[in-house]
């Protein structure tokens, strides 16, 4: 659906917030995963055409299945595309029917009765039906990003971009939210931008890890994590000794159970005494890919 290669762009700055990224972009989920300051938010911007990269080519498969290329063609692109950005800003004043309704207008729905039709099926698909009235300003955080998904999806876009849409929504909001996108997801190509690896590993059947402008792996959350099996070790340790397991091993994560470090250590083999060998999950895919990426710089 969206093919990007070697997609560079350098900052005045000097930051290099994307080098030579290259992703195939199947239609469904697609989880994009990194830490902050990862390229993260720099790719999604230039995929919704809002900046330029300095070298590479994206290309989006058209509704006839033409190559829409990203870079030159913007028109042709934003008619196919629905962004919700990550500082997605609403009129607090306002209520969602006639914030939507207003956006529908800037989109292109100049037909009244359609529009209509089109806004109210949105609210009703994002479960904002009965709080239409409502102001945008008394919305809870996830009402306001479910909000964001309506005005995404206007124009019936074939490329949906949401860039860290779950920071800060309680944990029901945050399953809400990402039920709305596995359902958005089964007939659009979805870029989901995310630094938390449980959106990823719960809906996303394929993903990127990116880092410093690099992408460190592409492909299934089930077949990365199926490349670690029997090397990801587990251990509980004091805080003292800590620093001394991680000078002399790969630690991938530390988290502490009933106030002890427990640590998981990515080895080929057992890598001393009272190891315990764990099924790998994508948290330690994710980190292991970050220390390879730290190892070689
Ligand atoms: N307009 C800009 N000018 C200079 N540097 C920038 C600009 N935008 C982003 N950066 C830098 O580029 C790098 C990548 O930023 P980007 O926002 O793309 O990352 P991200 O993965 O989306 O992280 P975050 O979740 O924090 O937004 C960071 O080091 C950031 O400080």
């Amino acid at each position: 659906m969206l093919t990007i290669r070697e997609l560079s762009k350098t900052y005045a700055n000097g930051v290099h917030a994307l080098n030579r990224v290259t992703l195939d972009i199947p239609r469904g989920m697609f989880g994009l995963l990194g830490p902050n300051g990862a390229g993260k938010s720099s790719l999604m911007r230039t995929l919704a055409t809002l900046q330029e990269p300095d070298s590479g080519e994206a290309f989006l498969e058209g509704p006839s299945g033409e190559r829409i290329d990203v870079l030159r063609d913007k028109d042709a692109v934003r008619r196919q595309l629905g962004y919700l950005p990550q500082d997605f800003g609403v009129y607090p004043k306002v209520s969602a029917e006639d914030l939507l309704e207003h956006f529908a207008v800037l989109k292109g729905l100049t037909d009244r009765r359609q529009r209509r039709e089109t806004v109210e099926g949105l609210l009703q698909q994002v479960n904002l039906w009965d709080a239409r009235k409502r102001k945008l300003g008394t919305y809870s955080g996830g009402m306001r990003q479910r909000f964001g998904i309506a005005q995404a999806l206007l124009g019936d876009p074939r490329l949906v971009i949401v860039d860290e849409p779950t920071a800060g929504l309680d944990p029901e909001e945050r399953n809400r939210f990402l039920n709305l996108l596995a359902e958005i997801g089964e007939n659009v190509a979805v870029i989901l931008s995310t630094h938390i690896v449980e959106d990823v590993t719960d809906l996303c059947p394929t993903m990127a890890i990116m880092n410093r402008g690099q992408v460190l792996l592409t492909g299934k959350p089930a077949d990365a994590i199926g490349a670690l099996q029997a090397q990801v070790w587990r251990k509980q340790v004091t805080k003292a000794t800590l620093p001394d397991y991680e000078a002399r091993h790969t630690v991938l994560s530390t988290r502490l159970v009933g106030g002890h470090p427990v640590i998981h250590v990515f080895s080929a083999q057992r890598p001393e005494e009272g190891f315990e060998a764990v099924a790998p999950d994508l948290e330690d895919v994710y980190f292991q890919r970050l220390r390879l990426q730290a190892k070689a710089a």
